[in-house]
């Protein structure tokens, strides 16, 4: 039997007066798996993720998470969940390591939060009221908030945005602890980087609807073009007879080659046999995958970032 979805989104409509901010999103996402919602400002990501989190109803379709309602269900799902929120949440005057103690005295077996603290590099600031943190220290204390309870499942907003490289490495060594540990971890980003180290899964989201889901090598590996160079003006449509339906073939530049097609073992072999048999070289031989920003922008015509 299959493992129910640890969190399942049918349909979901979201407005906020006339805008309509989710329109019609369908999400599953496995167990034990980190998933990435990948997509540009505005499609929507927040919304979806604060309804998991039961901060918004919907306005249509169905939301559950770990088998629950979010807001029907919230006392019971509470316990079993971290959030880490873009912002907010905490009152400015109260220190970083209180709060903490604070969050972990919610759940039955916190982590150790000194341990914790050191962790998130949060040590030197455990005093320092929390409007008085920089935007970093503030993502890694939500970051500690959104752990401390040993959750089941994580949804991160937006973890390392304003982080510097090390923080972001020290957030990213965190995420994969976690999975390691059989958590769920959903993260939204537009960060192509952060999807493709951290995610078994992404979803990419455009305005309000999820466009295409599966692993950063699939989405990536689909199409791709294999080049190589050799004499000018080889016979492109002999090469192209012994290719698969659908791969193209052009000289470039002269002497500059370039198949584009679904690239696999076999298309290189039958390119490379067709070499041999044409008494070619193939020099300079490579693979290029598209990129996740490629695929985003193929899907949507935009780019990730706008
Ligand atoms: N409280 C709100 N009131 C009105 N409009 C909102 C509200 N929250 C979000 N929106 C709008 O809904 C759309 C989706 O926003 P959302 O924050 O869910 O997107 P996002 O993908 O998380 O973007 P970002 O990466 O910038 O956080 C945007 O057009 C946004 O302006």
């Amino acid at each position: 039997m299959q493992t129910p979805p640890a969190v399942e989104v049918t349909g979901l409509v979201k407005r906020y007066g006339d805008k309509t901010a989710v329109d019609g999103l369908d999400l599953a996402i496995s167990p034990g798996t980190v998933t990435a919602v990948l997509g540009p400002n505005g499609a929507g990501k927040t919304t979806t993720i604060e309804t998991c989190e039961g901060y918004r109803r919907p306005d249509a379709g169905t939301v559950r998470v770990l088998g629950l309602d979010p807001v029907a269900d919230a006392a019971r799902l509470r316990p079993r969940i971290g959030v880490m929120l873009q912002s907010g949440g905490v009152y400015p005057g109260s220190r970083a390591v209180e709060i903490l103690r604070h969050t972990a005295k919610l759940y039955a077996d916190p982590l150790d939060v000194p341990a914790l603290v050191e962790r998130l590099g949060l040590d030197s600031c455990g005093r320092t009221p929390y409007r008085r943190l920089s935007g970093g220290q503030q993502q890694r204390l939500a970051l500690a908030m959104a752990v401390v309870g040993r959750p089941e499942l994580v949804f991160l907003d937006e973890p390392t945005a304003g982080l510097d490289p090390q923080a972001r490495r020290a957030t990213w060594e965190l995420v994969r602890e976690l999975r390691q540990g059989g958590v769920t971890v959903v993260v939204t980003t537009h960060h192509m980087d952060e999807a493709e180290q951290l995610a078994d899964e992404v979803a990419i989201v455009d305005r309000g609807r999820v466009v295409a889901t599966g692993t950063p090598a699939d989405l990536c590996r689909a199409d791709g073009s294999l080049r190589f160079d050799g004499p000018p003006g080889l016979d492109l449509a002999a090469l192209a007879a012994v290719l698969p339906d659908g791969a193209t073939v052009a000289e470039a530049a002269p002497g500059a080659y370039r198949v584009d097609a679904a690239v696999d073992p076999r298309l290189l072999a039958s390119v490379t046999a067709w070499c041999a048999d044409a008494g070619v070289l193939p020099e300079k031989l490579g693979v290029q995958r598209r990129s996740l920003e490629d695929v985003f922008l193929e899907l949507t015509g935009r780019e990730l970032r706008s």
